[in-house]
């Protein structure tokens, strides 16, 4: 008897698919279904065409990846791109971008940063991303809008902020938020404390606390400059990553970001606490923050992802080209060419985001089951010629101008390279808007 027809909303025949898991897997001649906004087919092309498919997209000279995921980022900063440049961190915060935000960040601002932010990162191949911004509320609204897929982590410090009067507050909001959303598809809710010379030990205690109860993760700038940890020793003769550990909040559901600063000892607790740690290159290279031993963490068992952080320390937030720099940094900062290989570096950039995000079940690879989160790339420009390996080709050779069409849950957010769902128009204009009043050409 033969098997009946597997019935799909979408096939799609692309030159090449790279499944990530397994590691190190190139597809040719295949072909990935999509029912219902999840993978339910992957094979061979010839098994592919006997699908009984609603529709049937060629994709040639395409190569299909799991979509993007930027573990580290302030999406509405995209409205304080270029405000301050080529300063070092604590000064650019300090001096320039917590002054700005006192004077501009309300939940309108959120909006309008977060819907370029949105747009900007759709463009450019990422499907998931994790943002710690003001009025995270405003935030997810505009995630639930656009069909991204995001992580909120919900903004703490122990002094007030815009949209919290308190750390209390903060918190309070944090987990209406959380229980609000705990069923969105797409949308989870975190715990965001600033990073440890902001947030002190009762706060971090409370943080720890609701964290476990919900079993949310936890979402953190740690040891970004050696400034941090200096100044931290100095102060409460401890280092801010013990810190952490003794107050018993580094675990599996705990998210490092920077992490410039490693002494073995530090080492060996990310390895026994299972802790995530998110390398931000671009930003850390930008700020002279310093750079994250990557291929020492990836050596020692540690997940590490890729974040862009926000666009005004980036200044983009394009995943790919931090993919490219996380692999060429990393070769210089281990002194060997061998360090983090193409196919590592995307899996960084996918994968080990979603298991960073505590989301690897649902995303981060083209598996059967998991969402239909996937990329494009289109590979036909005289720049990717010739191609020996697509994943080599682009991680080392590819923009993100190259990413052609994408989908979240098996919805299509861009289609040859037009998002479908947003006004690229309208957000260009309402940025410039922005620019101009932050800018002090027209009335606030
Ligand atoms: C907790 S809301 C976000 C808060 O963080 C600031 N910020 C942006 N980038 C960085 C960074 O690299 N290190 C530390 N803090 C950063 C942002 O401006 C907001 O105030
Ligand atoms: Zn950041």
């Amino acid at each position: 008897m033969p098997k009946p027809a597997i019935a799909l909303d979408l096939l799609l025949l692309p030159t090449w698919l790279v499944p990530v898991e397994p590691a190190g897997v190139v597809l040719k001649e295949h072909g990935l279904g999509i029912r219902d906004g999840r993978i339910v087919f992957i094979g061979p092309r010839v098994e592919a065409l006997k699908c009984n498919a609603t529709e049937t997209r060629e994709l040639p000279d395409m190569l299909l990846a799991p979509g993007l995921i930027n573990a580290h980022g302030h999406a509405a900063m995209t409205l304080f791109r270029g405000l301050a440049d080529d300063l070092p961190l604590m000064t650019w915060l300090e001096n320039h971008i917590w002054p700005a935000e006192a004077k501009w960040v309300d939940e309108d601002f959120v909006r309008d940063g977060t819907d370029l932010a949105i747009a900007e990162q759709i463009k450019g191949g990422i499907t998931c991303f994790s943002d710690m911004y003001f009025f995270p509320k405003v935030a997810s609204e505009r995630v639930h809008n656009s069909g991204i897929r995001a992580q909120i982590a919900i903004p703490i410090l122990d002094f007030p902020i815009p949209g919290a009067g308190s750390a209390d507050e903060a918190i309070r909001q944090g987990v209406e938020l959380f229980g609000d959303l705990k069923h969105h598809e797409r949308i989870r809710i975190t715990f965001g404390p600033h990073a440890p010379y902001t947030v002190g030990d009762e706060n971090l205690e409370k943080i720890r606390v609701i964290a476990e109860e919900l079993d949310a993760s936890i979402h953190m700038h740690v040891h970004e400059t050696a400034f941090e940890v200096q100044q931290a020793v100095e102060q409460r003769g401890e280092r801010p990553l013990a810190r952490l550990g003794r107050l018993g909040l580094l675990g599996p559901r705990f998210q490092a970001v920077h992490m410039t600063q490693i002494s073995d000892d530090d080492l060996a607790l990310l390895v026994e606490s299972n802790t995530s740690v998110i390398h931000c290159p671009e930003s850390n290279l930008k700020l002279a923050s310093g750079f994250c031993p990557v291929e020492r963490l990836w050596q020692a068992g540690v997940n590490v992802a890729i974040g862009t952080d926000g666009a005004a320390s980036n200044n983009d937030l394009d995943l790919l080209s931090e993919t490219r720099t996380a692999a060429l940094l990393a070769k210089a900062v281990a002194g060997s060419a061998t360090a983090l290989d193409a196919h590592r570096a995307l899996r960084m950039a996918t994968l080990n985001g979603a298991r960073a995000l505590g989301i690897e079940a649902q995303v981060g690879s083209l598996e059967i089951g998991k969402a239909a989160d996937i990329v494009a790339f289109d590979l036909s420009g005289l720049a990717q010629q010739p191609v020996y390996d697509p994943v080599s080709q682009l991680i080392y050779a590819t923009g993100r101008d190259c990413v052609k069409h994408l989908w979240v849950a098996g919805k299509q957010l861009l289609d040859d390279r037009r998002l479908t769902r947003m006004d690229e128009q309208q957000l260009g204009a309402t940025a410039r808007t922005w620019g101009q009043r932050i800018s002090g050409h027209t009335e606030s």
